[in-house]
């Protein structure tokens, strides 16, 4: 039988003189062919090996044993099983044909395996990987999927085994910063390990769908939970569940059915439809990408999305960039309109297509101007089809709606805010970049009511000091995209951020953000410009994550005035109101409108409700325009919508009169902050920013999300599979589960590296390691997924040093300074 050690140079040891000594240095578990498991010292770093022969199966060690005489030395498959794998690999084919012939006929194998295969095995594949790298850039495939092999098949995998060292704080860092960032491999580990996954791709798929698969439901879910103590905990929110299926009234007065649209331009002859402010955006970004290439500048695009242009290009819709020059002038054109795209009207963006050209990328024809495209999904309800409804595009409405409810709930005071958890649904013209334009997803939202004449907040002083980078909207204008960084107290003092509350959300958006693993230099608030924010608002900002598709807007956080519950109180005359007792009582001298009602009937027949409300709504400044006419003509006169005609009132019909009272209640109808967030936004940010490499293993990743958030906290792994373990393996279960720290048994046999790498991928924080010594002393190790870094202490010591570095924050090195550091394993 072949083993796998490396063999040291043959040296003469001159005569006289002594040996040199021995050092052993590494604990190694061996399992025999009857799945016993010895411990030996070794000088070898590995920390098991898998024997397929030794002496209880091995016709050399048992000559006087018949039943051993035939024994393939392929007996338990992993030869075929490689050649199968790898025999295009260093000429190898040849002899897979004829070893899986003289198998087939039951044969000892007598052939030495190929010799190529030999002097790959005798190298250091640290090397060999590294070569490759330097060479190629790139580690095959191949040959990482060898180097497990011979990890899953024992075999000494020399690249993982010698190189990966424990690292510092800072060394770990460094090596996440060291390894170029792939979004091909990030993907392929978030798909390969079912994060998420394309919903009904058994039938081709539907863009813009996903499903999350169970760490991906767990992350989401850990997400929420942070989110709910965030906020909803916080800060004593009411929270809701309110429908998705919403009537067409309702989304009628609050502007959704006739604003809530994307601008969308078609190709008449093609027939393809394109996002219009998405076109331009790109059109313009590949003309000056263009323009850079042809004055000679590096683009600043990652090496990833250079070398992986061809699947990039499948998405976008510009497939080539042409090396063109451009006018300075156009340059910074171009890049001012990029630096406002957010802001243009359709009718903008159609002037914008025509003055530079921009027609359907692939052909150059000329497209259709720019048109309103309503995103919101319509639907009926109820068999009879006639109650119009939608899925809603936003889970706000619903809170407004129970505004009264809640107002009460929370004895009549304010501010307080709401809070709702739920499904949206929104058409996307041109889904793209997996989670982050989808068309249904899951949003949190906050509601927060608020005095108009006073946004102060009671916590501000919390977060004054926290320091952000902003973009405000003079920024932008002035066509940059430079941020400035400031406290929050000094962008509300200086009217930048237009109140306390507005402030004070954005500082909470932050600390949430960070607690989840965003990454705080690749995170900004944008100011909405003008013409993007509603015209109701008071303020808005976006906090915007860098990710490799640019920057992404994650949670908007807008002062929505008082609109929406206004528009809601007129359309259904319901008074949705804050009564504030006075503490002093106070005069009000305002217009007041008195109807003589009983004439109105026989007047205006079925349209007099109409006619009443319309008048009961009059603002004062109307009234008082209207009390002059009155005045001066005994009669007055209104345009009513859906009235024909001029509606005409003399003195008898109506009344309007300055008078002053004494009041004792103020009533008013409160402004709303809301913070809104797109989890799914949000989670693939993250995604992104917890991912590296290892700069020794490229081939595999590492997410490092933050403990409280991983989707597992702990990979629990058995030494081997021996019996004797297990009931450790079961003790440290019952321990995290009554603890309710989420854990996972991995004994499936493959190497401890290979079982710890597989979790690195899942994000999974902390191994715990069961030994044979677990089973004297009860003790087992800790190691950390970052650094790889291992402590040893008692089963109750190490879940307690998880618990606080999960559940408490308190960071490794605290909770851990108790414990022994443990360096005579290799962890992997
Ligand atoms: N199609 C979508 N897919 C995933 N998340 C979304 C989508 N649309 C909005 N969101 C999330 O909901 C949050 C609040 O929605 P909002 O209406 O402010 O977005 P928006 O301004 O329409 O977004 P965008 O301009 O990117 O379409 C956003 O910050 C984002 O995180």
């Amino acid at each position: 039988m072949r083993t796998a050690l490396p063999r040291r140079p043959i040296r003469k040891i001159p005569v006289g003189k002594a040996r040199p000594a021995i050092y052993y240095q590494f604990d190694v578990a061996v399992e025999l062919t009857d799945g016993s498991v010895v411990m030996r010292r070794s000088q070898y770093p590995q920390d098991e090996i898998r024997l397929i022969q030794d002496q209880r199966n091995n016709p050399f060690w048992n000559p006087s044993r018949d039943d051993l005489i035939d024994v393939d030395p392929n007996s338990v498959g992993n030869i075929e099983k490689f050649k199968q794998r790898y025999s295009g690999m260093f000429g190898y084919a040849q002899d897979a044909q004829e070893s899986s012939k003289s198998s087939s006929q039951g044969k000892r194998v007598k052939k030495k395996t190929s010799s190529k295969f030999d002097d790959v095995n005798s190298k250091d594949k640290a090397n060999v990987k590294e070569s490759i790298t330097k060479n190629k850039g790139q580690v095959p495939s191949e040959l990482d999927d060898f180097l497990d092999f011979l990890d899953e098949t024992g075999h000494p995998n020399f690249a993982k085994s010698v190189s990966i060292k424990r690292m510092s704080v800072e060394e770990v860092q460094k090596a996440k910063q060291a390894v170029e960032f792939s979004r091909e491999h990030l993907e392929g580990i978030l798909r390969g390990r079912f994060f998420y996954s394309p919903a009904f791709d058994l039938y081709g798929g539907v863009s813009g769908l996903y499903d999350y698969g169970p760490p991906g439901c767990a992350f989401q879910a850990n997400v929420v939970d942070v989110w709910r103590k965030h906020f909803v905990l916080e800060e004593s929110m009411l929270e809701v569940d309110c429908t998705m299926l919403t009537p067409y009234e309702v989304l009628k007065t609050s502007g959704h059915v006739d604003k809530f649209s994307d601008w969308m331009c078609r190709d008449l002859k093609t027939g393809e439809i394109f996002r219009a402010d998405h076109l331009v955006e790109e059109v313009l970004e590949a003309r000056l990408k263009g323009d850079k290439e042809a004055r000679g500048i590096n683009s600043n695009e990652s090496n990833d999305e250079e070398t992986d242009k061809k699947k990039k290009n499948r998405k976008k819709k510009v497939k080539e960039i042409k090396a063109v020059k451009l006018d300075d002038e156009v340059v910074k054109e171009y890049e001012t309109i990029l630096a406002k795209i957010d802001g243009y009207s359709g009718a903008e963006l159609g002037e914008l297509m025509e003055k530079h050209n921009i027609g359907n990328p692939v052909t150059g024809d000329k497209l259709e101007p720019p048109m309103a495209f309503n995103l919101m999904f319509e639907t009926a309800i109820g068999p009879s089809g006639q109650l119009k409804g939608y899925l809603r595009p936003e889970t706000a409405q619903g809170q407004f709606l129970n505004f009264n409810k809640l107002l009460e709930f929370n004895n009549g005071k304010t501010p307080f805010a709401s809070a709702s958890i739920g499904k949206s649904f929104r058409n996307e013209i041109s889904p793209r970049a997996g989670l982050l334009r989808v068309r249904e997803f899951l949003m949190a939202e906050i509601e927060h009511f608020v005095d108009p004449l006073d946004k102060s907040h009671p916590k501000f002083d919390e977060v004054k000091d926290i320091k952000l980078s902003f973009l405000p909207r003079s920024i932008q204008e002035s066509g940059s995209t430079e941020p400035i960084v400031e406290t929050i107290e000094k962008a509300v003092a200086t009217k930048m951020v237009d109140n306390e509350t507005l402030g004070y959300f954005i500082g909470r958006i932050y600390l949430f953000l960070i607690k989840i693993g965003v990454d705080p230099t690749k995170l900004r608030f944008r100011q909405h410009m003008a013409n993007e924010m509603a015209h109701y608002a008071a303020d808005c900002w976006d906090a915007e994550l860098k990710t490799s598709y640019g920057w992404i807007e994650c949670v908007g956080c807008a002062d929505r005035s008082a609109f929406d519950l206004t528009v809601h109180s007129e359309k259904t005359k319901e008074k949705l109101v804050v009564r504030q007792k006075l503490e002093k009582p106070i005069e009000v001298t305002k217009f007041e409108i008195d109807l003589t009602k009983k004439l109105f009937g026989p007047k205006f027949r079925k349209d007099a409700p109409k006619v009443e409300s319309f008048l009961l709504n009059l603002s004062q400044d109307e009234l008082k325009v209207k009390a002059k006419e009155l005045a001066e003509n005994g009669k007055v006169t209104f345009n009513i919508q859906d009235i024909e005609g001029e509606v005409e009132l003399n003195d008898k019909f109506i009344k309007i009169e300055e008078r002053t009272r004494v009041e004792h209640v103020r009533e008013f109808v409160p402004n709303v902050i809301e913070p809104s967030f797109g989890i799914g936004r949000i989670i693939y940010a993250v995604f992104e920013h917890s991912f590296w490499r290892r700069p020794e293993d490229t081939a595999r990743g590492v997410l490092s999300f933050p403990p409280l958030v991983a989707p597992t906290k702990v990979l629990l792994v058995p030494l081997s599979n021996n019996k004797e373990l297990q009931p450790i393996v079961k003790q440290v279960s019952d321990i995290l589960r009554k603890s309710e720290i989420p854990f996972k048994v991995d004994d499936s046999g493959v190497s401890i590296g290979k079982r710890y790498s597989r979790n690195d991928e899942l994000g999974t924080p902390f191994g715990i390691t069961i030994d044979f010594d677990s089973i004297k002393d009860s003790s087992v190790t800790l190691r950390e997924r970052d650094s790889t870094k291992q402590v040893r202490g008692s089963i109750n010591d190490i879940i307690k040093a998880i618990r606080e570095i999960t559940y408490q924050g308190v960071s490794w090195d605290e909770a851990t300074k108790d414990l022994a550091p443990f360096v005579s394993q290799d962890s992997n």
